[in-house]
């Protein structure tokens, strides 16, 4: 078995992987750290976990209490895991990393949209962007991966194949993500009289996460997050200027053909497909009317947005089948 590690046990992410590592055959998640929830058994923070871990505890971080572990995931808040990465990838264990961090591979860039210094510019380097439909050998050759963020996943993935027939600077992003996208902390932005039987775009102009679709798609994007009352999946619509009459949908189903996880369909995808999987569903058309191409993609934010995207990854660092302990099939209704 490989024994494993999650940082950020406590969180949203941190239970969707114990999950995942529940079903895995070979993960066998050993040391769970939490900061304010420390102390407490898993069974209390996490009671729907409580069968798969009866003797669990969330502890608090120490470098030391990696010794022996094979698989680091961290699920922290943004600026955590560089104070720590230099540890971890000094120990050669395989590390993914689901915070900003490491993600964008400019330490200016980071600046920029996370409006503060980067406090570990030098292992930028380090690490490889996750998203393995796109790096499979990269991330497979990897000690450390920066697993991407869970907007950019999606429309990275509906967008990369289609970039020979675009104008990649006139990509507009209009995407929806259920409310457990932004973690369990109690806000007013997201607590139920704000959020339910309400539909709110935030982040105008300004979200971090173009940074990431821009360093991925090479253009300029103009995208626009929303808030949905649901508490999870991400559905974003993405446009842009065709550079001719072509067919995306031909070029999504080639570039995915094999794709374990990408269904490309001419149906338009709803994200209550991908509840609980870690499929994304795609579709994508060419507007004569306009010149434009429409590409719609789904997913469940903690899946293939989070959880299940790290473990897809680490599959692939530690030589494993890519699909161990991951589902491909939603639950419905
Ligand atoms: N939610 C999502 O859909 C997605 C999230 N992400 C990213 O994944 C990361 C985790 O997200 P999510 O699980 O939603 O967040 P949560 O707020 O639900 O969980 C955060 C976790 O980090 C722990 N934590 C908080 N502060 C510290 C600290 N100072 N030191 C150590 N541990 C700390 C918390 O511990 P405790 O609860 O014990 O205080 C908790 O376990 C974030 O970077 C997020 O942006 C990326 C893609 C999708
Ligand atoms: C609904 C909601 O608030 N979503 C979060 C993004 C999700 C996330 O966790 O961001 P990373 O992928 O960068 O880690 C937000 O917009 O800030």
């Amino acid at each position: 078995m490989i024994k494993v590690a999650i940082l950020g046990a406590s969180g949203f992410v941190g239970a969707e992987l114990l999950r995942l590592c529940a079903a895995h055959p070979l993960f066998d998640a050993v040391r769970l750290f939490g900061d304010s929830q420390a102390g407490m058994a898993l069974a209390d923070v996490h009671p729907h976990l409580a069968l798969a871990y009866p003797a669990a505890r969330v502890e608090r971080f120490a470098p030391d209490a990696l010794d022996g572990i094979d698989l680091v995931f961290a699920a922290l808040p943004h600026g955590q895991s560089q104070a720590i990465a230099a540890d971890i990838l000094g120990r050669g264990v395989a590390f993914v990393d689901l915070g900003a961090d490491f993600r964008l591979d400019d330490a200016a860039a980071y600046a920029r949209w996370y409006k503060e210094e980067h406090k570990a510019p030098d292992l930028l380097g380090r690490f490889v962007y996750g998203i393995p439909e796109l790096h499979r050998d990269a991330i497979r050759a990897a000690k450390a991966v920066a697993a991407a963020g869970c907007y950019p996943t999606t429309t990275i993935l509906a967008l990369k194949p289609l970039l020979p027939l675009i104008d990649p600077d006139t990509i507009a992003v209009s995407a929806a993500s259920g409310v457990s996208g932004a973690g369990k902390a109690l806000k007013e932005d997201t607590h139920f009289n704000t959020v339910d039987e309400n539909f709110t775009a935030y982040g105008l102009l300004s979200h971090r996460h173009t940074a990431e679709m821009e360093m991925e798609l090479g253009g300029k994007v103009l995208f626009t997050p929303h808030l949905a009352p649901m508490n999870r999946g991400i559905l974003a619509t993405c446009t842009a200027q065709a550079k001719g009459p072509c067919d995306p949908l031909a070029a999504l189903a080639e570039a995915y053909a094999g794709e374990p996880f990408v269904h490309v369909s001419e149906r338009s995808p709803s994200v209550k497909w991908t509840l609980g999987s870690n499929a994304i569903h795609i579709t994508a058309r060419y507007d004569e009317r306009t010149g434009r191409i429409l590409a719609i993609a789904a997913l469940d934010n903690l899946v293939k947005g989070a959880a299940g995207q790290m473990v897809q990854c680490a599959n692939l660092m530690l030589g494993i089948d890519e699909d161990a302990g991951l589902s491909n099939v939603g639950v419905w209704p």
